[in-house]
């Protein structure tokens, strides 16, 4: 036995995996396997500094190899860096164009990052996080990312369910777990462990799925996953949820090393050799479990889809007339600053310009951190734009974007103003790049570049 792996755990998996077992626990001690995503919303393959020769044959966008968080590929919002087994989650969950789609535990944002690049600007989606800090995180992550349809929230899948009976189209469930698969990277996770927290976990991601099932319209996809092998979380959870519920288990495709979903740990429930069980010692991955499962049709959906129709209470705490002046500034921005750039839903709370992203509910009971795309501030008679904006738009959207060379970035990103040695033919706001990745607005005063990267990211 290894001493290494709690004693429980080991005669837990002796048991259940038989012959396989020793390749389950040898893998315990092997190196993490690190994998990163691109985002093609911005990305030109042929400057990206990591190696891409090493595709997880699975995932779009998917590759195997390890990133800095320094490294402007991440800054700039080009990458994301993720464990090879989690990418398939969200890529299983395949979302089409026009989705409602939830990720209702989201942080730090692995999966709502890369549904949102599945997504590519279509539809809506939420991206939920129960706890304040880590709702920050994500929102952060979101804004680098670049998305432009995604609301972040902070609530619980309780308070979320009130403002969203039957109305998604998809829901990702990455459950909250006891976190076997995480025992290689993470010793904590290790030490935490025990019998009875499994226990506890499986209960816990029953509450949470019955608030996910609520929020789905018939018809609708549930996406079921953890980042632990324990039957209790998984195929016995998968299972309940088909005996209690009007769900039924789909298929999803299994790649080379994926294995299928043990029906005998799960009440020898035929349809769970459907869900796909990653194991770090045949795919090469932290480890994961996903299940797909579909909301049987019962009811006629409605299809009040969700842009054009404002809800009656909507926070507008600005005077018509001032409206009206501070949409003229950010007309005033948007010619001189930007290029095709055509919002879809101006709305302006408390002095702050969105271009709102779900506005067929009323969000007033919730606690949003972005609907949307922040575009920018007004400060005393003059627009300031968000970070949320640079991140989001293209090199050709940008009347202006200056490149840094190295040292010139090294400067800017700890916060520093630069001198430019050319005169400067444009004066004002330009989206500030290196090696042709946007990352910062700065803004051009003579041959003064002032520095607009927020404080928060500095290096
Ligand atoms: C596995 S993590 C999510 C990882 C994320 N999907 C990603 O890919 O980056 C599970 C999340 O569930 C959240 N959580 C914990 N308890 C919860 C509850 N009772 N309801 C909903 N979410 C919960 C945790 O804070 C955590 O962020």
């Amino acid at each position: 036995m290894n001493t290494d792996l709690p004693k429980e755990f080991q005669e837990k998996y002796q048991q259940l995996l038989g012959t396989q077992a020793p390749a389950f626990f040898k893998s315990f001690f092997e190196s993490s396997t690190h994998g990163f995503r691109l985002n093609p919303e911005k990305v030109q393959s042929n400057l990206v500094n990591e190696p891409l020769n090493q595709p997880i044959l699975s995932v779009l966008n998917g590759y195997y190899g390890q990133i800095s968080g320094a490294d402007i590929d991440h800054s700039a919002g080009w990458l994301y860096s993720q464990d090879p087994s989690a990418m398939n989650v969200a890529q299983f969950a395949d979302p089409h164009a026009h989705e409602r789609v939830l990720d209702l535990c989201a942080a730090p944002g692995g999966k709502s990052t890369q549904l949102a690049a599945l997504m590519a600007g279509s539809g809506i989606l939420v991206a939920n996080e129960i706890d304040a800090k880590r709702a920050r995180v994500l929102s952060s992550n979101i804004e680098r990312w670049g998305s432009t349809n995604v609301v972040v929230t902070n609530n619980t899948p309780e308070q979320l369910n009130k403002v969203f009976p039957e109305f998604f189209d998809c829901i990702v469930v990455d459950a909250p777990c006891s976190g076997e698969g995480l025992f290689r990277k993470d010793p904590e996770a290790k030490a935490y462990w025990s019998p009875q927290y499994v226990v506890e976990c499986a209960n816990r991601q029953r509450t949470i799925l019955t608030m996910a099932v609520s929020m789905l319209r018939p018809g609708g996809r549930l996406i079921y996953s953890t980042c632990t092998f324990s039957p209790e979380e998984n195929e016995q959870n998968m299972d309940w949820l088909t005996q209690n519920y009007e769900l039924e288990i789909i298929d999803l495709k299994h790649y080379a090393g994926m294995d299928h979903g043990q029906p005998a740990w799960g009440n020898n429930n035929q349809d769970l050799s459907k869900a796909v069980r990653l194991f770090p010692h045949h795919y090469a991955g932290e480890g994961h479990f996903i299940c797909a499962l579909q909301k049987r049709q019962t009811a006629v959906v409605k299809n009040d889809r969700d842009k054009n129709q404002v809800p009656s209470k909507v926070k507008r705490r600005n005077s018509v007339r001032q409206q009206h002046a501070e949409f003229q500034l950010w007309e005033q921005f948007q010619q001189q600053t930007l290029r095709k750039f055509v919002p879809s839903q101006l709305q302006i709370y408390n002095d702050v310009l969105y271009d709102v992203a779900l506005v067929s509910k009323d969000l007033t009971s919730l606690h949003v951190l972005r609907n949307g795309l922040k575009l920018g501030i007004f400060k005393k008679r003059r627009f300031e734009p968000d970070h949320a904006l640079v991140m989001a738009l293209a090199s050709e959207q940008f009347q202006k974007v200056i490149d840094l060379d190295a040292e010139q970035f090294h400067h800017f990103v700890h916060g520093e103003a630069l001198i430019l040695n050319k005169s400067q033919d444009y004066q004002g706001w330009v989206a500030v790049s290196f090696e042709q990745k946007i990352f910062a607005w700065g803004k051009l005063v003579q041959q003064q570049l002032k520095n607009f990267y927020p404080k928060g990211l500095r290096q």
